[in-house]
């Protein structure tokens, strides 16, 4: 019964603009949502958040349900994305991780050797975040538009785990991985399988499509990048493809890494403020659907223009199908909420998504 259900809504949701624009489908709009959509600036997020860890607020599935649904009854977005955050399997597994406010994720004991992998044993979604199902399955329930699940992309989680908390250099992440290889290898292939087995459990329940944070991989060059990150990206891409979900992929500082990131076979890439889209589209040899890319500092500017930049993006993009508005990372917790609304406003009402339909294929 339950699947019957579930069936409806998926086919429901496979026309809305999102879905459509992810497949490369022409549209009768551009969609529109922002990475850190939830919990960032809205007053009634801080009202019912509460003071305790966000890892609290998380594992609570009604809480969480209502947090992710605030910004899209708010801004009228075309998706909605899970409240949650890369570092709960981990901390779900008993790694020993915590997000401090204002800081984020930390780590008591860091990763340091190959005694430490026994510490990340497999993730069994069911019994260590049933919490993130109940959640998903609760908005599946109360959603007119898609569910975005996610995970951390192997490498980001990694660089959390390496270095106790956020990190500038990244330093002890580069030195583990030209200093000992197939030790880092080992650590991101066992974070590909949290991964991968976080979000097919996401999607099991509901989600309509995933997205991969590997919000840091921008610290590498392209050549570690392919070498070191790359193949347990696209292990956890390919294990999920026959979900039949898009899958997306987000990281900043990506510009020289667009190609290697459209490599591991993802549908939808993330390029941040730093790169046009136009140009991002020639640095990608093949058919994907992009995603970004105003700067989120740019919504402190007047609105005026604000107004022009969203403008300027929708004009580069020029009405080609396979785009999908955002911010060129997450939404900063001094935004207005109001000028996150107009520019839904701007990007539905003047955006064209009308081009011809961008041809997919296996190549
Ligand atoms: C790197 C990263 C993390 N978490 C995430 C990333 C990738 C995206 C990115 O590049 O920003 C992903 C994430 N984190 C959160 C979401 C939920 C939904 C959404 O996008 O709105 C998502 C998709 C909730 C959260 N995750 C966090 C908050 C804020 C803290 C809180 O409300 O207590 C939220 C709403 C905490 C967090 N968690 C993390 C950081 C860097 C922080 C910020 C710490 C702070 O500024 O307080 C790790």
């Amino acid at each position: 019964m339950g699947g019957v259900r579930l069936a409806a809504v998926t086919s429901r949701l496979a026309d809305s603009a999102y879905l459509r624009a992810c497949r490369g489908e022409p549209g009768d709009r551009v969609p529109v949502w922002f990475q850190r959509q939830a919990g960032r600036s809205l007053p009634e997020y801080r009202a019912i958040r509460g003071t305790g860890s966000i890892l609290d607020a998380i594992a609570q599935p009604d809480l969480a349900t209502e947090i992710t649904l605030q910004p899209v009854r708010r801004y009228g977005v075309d998706a909605a994305i899970l409240y949650s955050d890369i570092v709960v399997p981990v901390h779900a597994i008993g790694f020993g991780v915590d997000i401090k406010p204002g800081v984020g994720p930390v780590v008591e004991q860091p990763f340091r050797s190959g005694a430490d992998l026994e510490r990340l044993r497999p993730l069994d979604p069911e019994a260590d975040t049933p919490y993130v199902l109940q959640t998903v399955r609760n908005l599946v329930g109360e959603l007119d538009v898609p569910l975005i699940g996610f995970a951390g992309a192997p490498f980001t989680v990694a660089s959390y785990l390496i270095e106790g908390g956020p990190s500038r250099n990244y330093t002890v992440t580069k030195a583990l991985m030209h200093g000992d290889p197939q030790l880092f290898g080992r650590l991101l292939d066992r974070l590909a399988d949290l991964a991968i087995a976080s979000v097919r459990s996401q999607v099991e329940a509901g989600a309509s499509a995933l997205q991969l944070f590997d919000s840091w991989a921008g610290a590498l060059s392209r050549e570690d990048y392919r070498r070191f990150v790359q193949p347990h990206t696209r292990k956890v891409v390919d294990a999920v493809a026959d979900l039949g979900v898009p899958r997306a992929h987000f990281g900043v500082t990506t510009g020289e890494l667009l190609a290697a990131i459209a490599e591991t076979g993802v549908d939808v890439v993330g390029v941040d403020w730093r790169v046009p889209i136009d140009e991002a589209r020639r640095r990608i040899p093949r058919p994907v659907t992009l995603q970004g890319n105003l700067d989120p500092g740019v919504l402190m500017a007047p609105i005026d223009v604000v107004e022009s930049q969203v403008r300027a993006i929708l004009d580069r993009n020029a009405g080609h199908p396979a785009f999908v508005f955002n911010l060129g990372h997450g939404v900063l917790p001094e935004t207005d909420p109001d000028v996150l609304h107009r520019v839904v406003e701007v990007v539905h009402d003047e955006g064209r998504a009308d081009g011809p339909a961008d041809p997919r294929g296996s190549s």
